[in-house]
């Protein structure tokens, strides 16, 4: 089988996409993360009041698997925890019978307040699962042997709406060859390296290395190539305040590029514009990963491509110009 599902902006700015989800009975709108690994929803196991605005999964206490329990944080501070069912799960007509589905108890303020966003579904590796005292496996994982190819590609767009389709490739979604790369999943995720970057024109050599990751708003690299980046905006600077580097709205964004596989991955310098801030500038959509010590190609990276991401005996990462 295949199968895709629309991949909708949450608002005007691509801060994260949404999905349509069917979890047991109910449909929900999830933010498909490559950058995580649990599958885990609003549920009526939490307190009305931090429902409201929500689509939420209506749990069956005959289906849960007693015992066990998920909790997990990302990167910005926010979290969420709670208890484990199996039930059916649908993306796209590509149906997992008895998923693992991670029904919230408690939910961080910053979900709770992101009302459009229903919970995540997470492509990285099973590895990274928080389930416990088993580790559960993805969406991915659970349907991989049923799909026609053992693969998914991530089309998002700047401002619109694109898909993510599972088990084929779909040759009206991008031009161009696809350019293969081997994946490193050692750590969990869909990793890969560059041997150079561009601005505007001008290429340098450098390696970097980083995560394939749609559930990241914006592009985070070492900060010598994000200072090296904005030392061509004009009217560019750090502001801590707003927590990155911000520009007069009017500026012209050179492209950036990373060569991956010796080919140069561009990101137009118009998706480069993330938002206008509070304080009447614009917010980069380059910032740096200081000290994580690897990049995040997130949104605004992937915005421009057709990115497939296949598990075969090799896992290898496909890139197509959209
Ligand atoms: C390395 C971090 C990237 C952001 N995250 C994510 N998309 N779930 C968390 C991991
Ligand atoms: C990967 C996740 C990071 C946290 N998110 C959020 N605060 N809305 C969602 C995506």
């Amino acid at each position: 089988t295949n199968g895709s599902a629309p991949a909708v902006p949450s608002d005007q700015y691509d801060s994260l996409y949404l999905s349509p989800v069917t979890v047991g009975s109910s449909t929900l709108h999830l933010d498909f993360d490559t950058g995580s690994s649990d599958l885990w929803v609003f549920s009526s196991l939490q307190a009305q009041s931090s429902l409201v605005g929500h689509d939420y999964y209506m749990v069956d206490p005959a289906k849960e698997k007693q015992g066990y329990t998920w909790k997990i944080s990302y990167g910005d501070g926010s979290g969420a925890s709670g208890k484990v069912y199996a039930d059916k799960v649908v993306v796209g007509g590509v149906t997992a019978t008895a998923q693992a589905v991670e029904a919230a108890t408690a939910v961080s303020a910053q979900f709770t307040q992101d009302v459009d966003t229903d919970g995540l579904l997470g492509l990285a590796m099973s590895t990274l699962n928080t389930v416990k005292p088993q580790q559960q496996k993805t969406f991915f994982d659970t349907v991989l042997k049923q799909l026609a190819q053992p693969l998914f590609a991530v089309d998002l767009k700047y401002h619109a709406a694109g898909s993510y389709d599972f088990g084929f490739i779909d040759k009206s979604k991008y031009t161009g060859a696809i350019n293969y790369v081997n994946a490193d999943t050692s750590k969990g995720w869909w990793g890969v390296s560059a041997t150079a970057y561009s601005i505007g024109n001008a290429s340098t050599s450098a390696t970097v290395s980083g995560i394939l990751d749609t559930g990241t708003t914006l592009l985070y690299v070492d900060t010598p190539i994000v200072k090296a980046y904005y030392a061509k905006v004009k009217g560019s600077k750090m502001d801590n305040t707003q927590g990155g580097y911000v520009f007069p709205c009017s500026a012209t964004l050179p492209d950036f590029s990373l060569t991956i596989g010796g080919v140069k991955q561009i990101v137009p310098g118009k998706h480069i514009n993330y938002s206008p801030t509070s304080a009447g500038n614009c917010f980069g959509g380059i910032q740096t990963n200081d000290g994580i010590g690897f990049s995040i190609l997130g949104d605004i990276f992937l915005k421009s491509k057709y990115v497939i991401h296949e598990m075969g005996s090799t896992p290898r990462i496909g890139f197509a110009q959209q």
